[in-house]
């Protein structure tokens, strides 16, 4: 193509994003001068808009941006964020208004985030898709399905959550032909990453869905002979579509795209949350002591393997995935956005910043509300003044009446972890089952202690990395050895 041509579609392609944002920066005003309630509701100050950290502005080559990166949200979506969103609990209290436009024997060091990445996927996959996607040796086709969604949360952190916002604009842009050209033409390399891991990630999904779609034509035998015996969730999705009416059928494009889901929905949750759960018994050698010792008395008692029942009812294991699903939720914040005007209710009411009380929020069609599950979950005056501090025992020793009282819409626990109401996670049953299947399976076996520091960062899914080392590549590195019989 002559650099002419490319010349005029990108100016073209800059044009419109730059009217696209102008009428959006009008529009944010209009709202503010027509429906001034969310004025009231205190908040942050935000930092001024020419004083934003200069990484940011080193960022900001492009009008979008400039859009993006005012206002309090970069600390809040921040990956060292912790400390600011704990500042804003305690300082604002339930509804925050936030201002922006915009391994001795045997012992070795594992990176254990990659293992429970690769587990979380071999079991969502197996029992999901009655599909295999890794066995679980070292070797690592770098092309493959695995490869491709473990990229995801790398090239997310290359990203930087202003690009991810970037990309929230563009897929919303113009039919899929246009954004594949724009993606093509725009001098964005993290973003063709994300093209080609999409279109990796769309091509095995379908190839599932076919060799599926043939064994189920073809009769019983074939399916009889996949990895789940035809009991995964989309071999029961596919019959159930087959069978049902022409109105109520789902495209087949649904369908497999219910693959890559799935897959996205289950897998970085999962595999982060266990690795927190071996993080903190790594720090936590008697917690870890403890649950071993739970985990073998009940092996031995059940003569090798245990069934699920007993697995689910161990109350030492049970207490240490809630504590931790409670102060450590993978998903930290959930955004919703009102496609009506609404009256948002308080469990108690805030001082507004004229001096008056609100009891409940009007909330403007289109504005964004930032939900924080783990504000929730470490409500101190819900869960008690030690809200912070993670102790498992508190399962066991019973919970406060605050609790109850609190009337918590979260499906799991009185926690708001897997969300609640109808979109509630529909995994979390799958995802306790997993945790503890892989805890009981390593934690009877080995024992884990740190190695070097961690962090983690505050990204979509809370992730960890090194403290001393690239902050963009999610890894856990602790030391595995033998367990002695007597530990
Ligand atoms: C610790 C693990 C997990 C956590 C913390 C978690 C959390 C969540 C949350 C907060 C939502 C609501 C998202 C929203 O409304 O925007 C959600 C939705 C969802 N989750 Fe999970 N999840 C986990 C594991 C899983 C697993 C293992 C699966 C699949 C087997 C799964 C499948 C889904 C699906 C399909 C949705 C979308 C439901 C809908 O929108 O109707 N999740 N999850």
């Amino acid at each position: 193509m002559p650099l002419r041509k490319v010349i005029d579609m990108l100016r073209g392609t800059v044009e419109c994003l730059f009217i696209y944002f102008i009428c959006l920066a009008i529009w944010r005003q209009y709202l503010r001068f027509t429906k001034p309630e969310l004025d009231n509701i205190p908040g942050p100050q935000p930092r001024s808009f020419w004083k934003g950290k200069s990484n940011l502005y080193y960022e900001m080559f492009s009008f979008t941006r400039v859009f993006l990166i005012t206002g309090s949200l970069p600390d809040y979506f921040n990956a060292n964020g912790w400390k600011y969103h704990r500042y804003l609990w305690k300082t604002y209290g339930p509804a925050i208004k936030m201002k922006g436009l915009f391994g001795e024997l045997n012992t070795f060091q594992i990176d254990m985030l990659s293992w429970m990445g690769r587990t979380a996927l071999e079991l969502i996959g197996q029992s999901g898709f009655g599909h295999s996607f890794d066995d679980l040796t070292e070797d690592y086709d770098e092309h493959s399905y695995s490869a491709a969604i473990k990229k995801v949360v790398p090239v997310t952190f290359r990203m930087s959550i202003l690009r991810v916002y970037g990309l929230y604009y563009i897929v919303k842009l113009g039919s899929a032909a246009f954004r594949r050209k724009l993606i093509s033409i725009l001098p964005w390399p993290a973003m063709k990453e994300a093209r080609d891991i999409a279109d990796v990630l769309h091509k095995t999904s379908l190839e599932i869905y076919q060799a599926k779609k043939k064994a189920i034509l073809e009769g019983n035998q074939e399916v009889t002979d996949q990895i789940s015996q035809g009991k995964d969730i989309l071999s029961i999705l596919m019959r159930a579509n087959m069978e049902a009416s022409e109105d109520d059928r789902l495209p087949e494009d649904e369908i497999y795209g219910q693959i890559a889901t799935f897959t996205f929905a289950g897998m970085d949750t999962t595999s982060n949350a266990i690795a927190r759960i071996l993080w903190l018994l790594s720090q936590h050698k008697d917690v870890q002591d403890k649950l071993r010792s739970e985990l073998r008395e009940a092996m031995q008692n059940a003569g090798g393997e245990l069934p699920y029942d007993e697995l689910v009812a161990l109350p030492f294991m049970d207490a240490i995935c809630r504590e931790t699903m409670r102060i450590h939720s993978p998903v930290w914040q959930l955004l919703r956005k009102p496609n009506k005007d609404i009256l948002l209710p308080l469990s108690k009411p805030i001082k507004t910043v004229d001096g008056g009380e609100m009891n409940e929020i009007f909330v403007p069609k289109g504005t964004t509300v930032m939900c924080g599950l783990l504000a929730s979950n470490m409500n101190t005056e819900i869960w008690g003044p030690d809200a912070f501090e993670w102790k498992p025992e508190r399962w066991i020793e019973g919970l406060p009446k605050t609790v109850t009282d609190a009337h918590l819409p979260g499906i799991y626990s009185n926690l708001m972890t897997f969300s609640g109401g109808s979109r509630a996670c529909i995994g979390f049953k799958f995802s306790q089952l997993e945790m503890k299947t892989v805890l009981a399976t390593l934690i009877s076996k080995f024992e884990f202690s740190p190695t070097q520091e961690i962090i983690w960062r505050m990204t979509n899914i809370v992730t960890p990395a090194l403290a001393h080392g690239d902050h963009t590549k999610p890894q856990m590195p602790l030391m595995v050895k033998l367990a002695t019989d007597s530990a």
